[in-house]
């Protein structure tokens, strides 16, 4: 099992770079399966789930190259075999592989994905929108069965604004004949990455980034060059670090703009962000200053539900009694156990977490259930007293791009290692 082992309470300081999103590049990189020649998307974050979705692609006659961040994709040979089981179940967005692939083939069958357990993760607003382009969806052993004898513009209302449900549409609607308005779509920066890739590639989609998404089907898309937005998750991840352990650290390659709610929730905590056009830079934090906050997690441009489990380690260093209240996911709190063992305070109450500070942090044993829990371990070992182990790493590097070297290059104290299924039992 490979796990990491930090030493933690080396101050941090330096410029760290942010790599691209990683919800844009597992939609962008099945949106390539709807072209008829090869696209190239640049920025692509190195992360697991990048890696997973190109050997999905291969796996029914994709050509794809991934080089320093770059892939390509020749889409040209594939064909509609299903795919039931192995690589789809190591992440949540292989459902991008039905809307895209519906939208070209007209039909599909993919395996339920996996990805993080954080309660409940139903994908009945994307089946909702399938059927009323004209698929027809059943659920056979595992897997998710869209066949339509064409694809036809329709008028769809999410019950929730879903970020996979809204992408997974826009991917089948883009080759649908006619008209089709996504109403209470989502309106995270993703969608609009993946909306820009599709206008390239010559679809017709007007109101991305809003409630309304109005999409015109057209009968061929092209190639075309594409280059992904900023991780605005990973920003945030690196801005509570800076909060939490940094000596002055710039942040680079961001979109202030995505970062808004997070900025503002830093300020009233009483860290200071100073933001630039493309970058970030935190001083480093006046912990007698450091105040308790109340958080609620919603749909953009609210506060991100992906970042509600690192700041809950800045929560641990601040003065009084913090609240996340997670309406997204009710049940993310898996971390709270887990920080526990590391001398944090923190309790669950049903969709709340009660976080109370200041907190030294010890090191300990302790496992990533998934990955923001696995970044929020991370975090608290870099700033506990002593040595942390994270072992199930394997979900953090789903959605962080050279994690390790990133932070060593600031001055953290991390290796990767493997250890022994009898030490881990120990
Ligand atoms: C690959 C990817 O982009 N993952 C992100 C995406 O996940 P994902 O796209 O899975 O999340 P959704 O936006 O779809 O989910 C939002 C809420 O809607 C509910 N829901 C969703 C779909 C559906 O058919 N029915 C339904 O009830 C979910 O249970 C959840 O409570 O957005 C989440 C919310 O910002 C983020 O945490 C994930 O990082
Ligand atoms: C929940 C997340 O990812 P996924 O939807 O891919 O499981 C996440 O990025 O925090």
């Amino acid at each position: 099992m490979d796990v990491y082992k930090i030493t933690g309470e080396n101050r941090l300081k330096g410029t760290i770079k942010v790599s691209g999103a990683k919800n844009s590049a597992v939609a962008l990189i099945p949106a390539t399966i709807l072209a008829n020649s090869p696209v190239t998307i640049g920025g692509i974050p190195e992360i697991s789930d990048a890696w997973s979705l190109k050997a999905l692609l291969e796996e029914f006659g994709g050509k794809v190259l991934f080089q320093n961040g770059v892939m390509t994709v020749d889409p040209t040979n594939m064909i509609a075999l299903p795919l039931p089981n192995g690589n789809v179940k190591k992440l949540r967005a292989s459902y991008y592989l039905m809307g895209a692939m519906l939208g070209r083939f007209k039909k599909a069958v993919i395996g339920l994905p996996g990805g993080c357990f954080l309660g409940p993760r139903p994908i009945d607003q994307h089946i909702k929108g399938f059927e009323a382009l004209g698929a027809k969806v059943t659920n056979e052993h595992g897997a998710i069965y869209l066949r339509a004898d064409e694809l036809i513009g329709a008028k769809i209302y999410l019950d929730v604004a879903s970020v996979g449900a809204t992408i997974n549409i826009m991917l089948a609607a883009v080759r649908a004949k006619g008209k089709t308005v996504i109403e209470n779509a989502a309106k995270e920066p993703e969608i609009i990455d993946v909306a820009t890739l599709l206008t390239n590639m010559g679809a017709n989609i007007k109101g991305a980034g809003t409630s309304v998404i109005r999409i015109e089907g057209v009968d061929e898309l092209h190639g075309t060059q594409h280059t992904i937005i900023p991780d605005r998750i990973e920003a945030a991840t690196f801005m509570i670090m800076a909060a939490a352990i940094g000596d002055g650290i710039t942040i680079d390659n961001v979109i202030p703009l995505h970062l808004e709610a997070v900025t503002a929730k830093l300020r009233e905590m009483g860290v200071k962000v100073e933001t630039e056009e493309e970058s970030i830079f935190i001083p480093r934090t006046d912990f007698s200053a450091l105040k308790a906050v109340d958080v609620k997690t919603l749909v953009y441009p609210g506060f991100p539900t992906d970042v509600q489990q690192p700041l809950s380690v800045l929560m641990t260093q601040a003065t009084g009694a913090s609240r996340v209240t997670d309406t997204i996911y009710p049940a993310r709190f898996k971390h709270i156990d887990e920080l526990n063992r590391m001398n944090a305070k923190g309790r669950v109450e049903g969709n709340t977490a009660m976080v109370s500070g200041p907190t030294p942090l010890q090191g300990s044993t302790v496992t990533a259930t998934d990955l923001r829990a696995g970044a929020a371990l991370v975090l608290a070992g870099l700033i506990a007293e002593g040595e942390t182990e994270v072992r199930d790493i394997y979900h953090i590097e789903r959605g962080y791009s050279s994690l390790i070297d990133k932070l060593c290059a600031l001055g953290a104290d991390i290796r990767r290692e493997k250890i022994s299924l009898e030490t881990a039992d120990k």
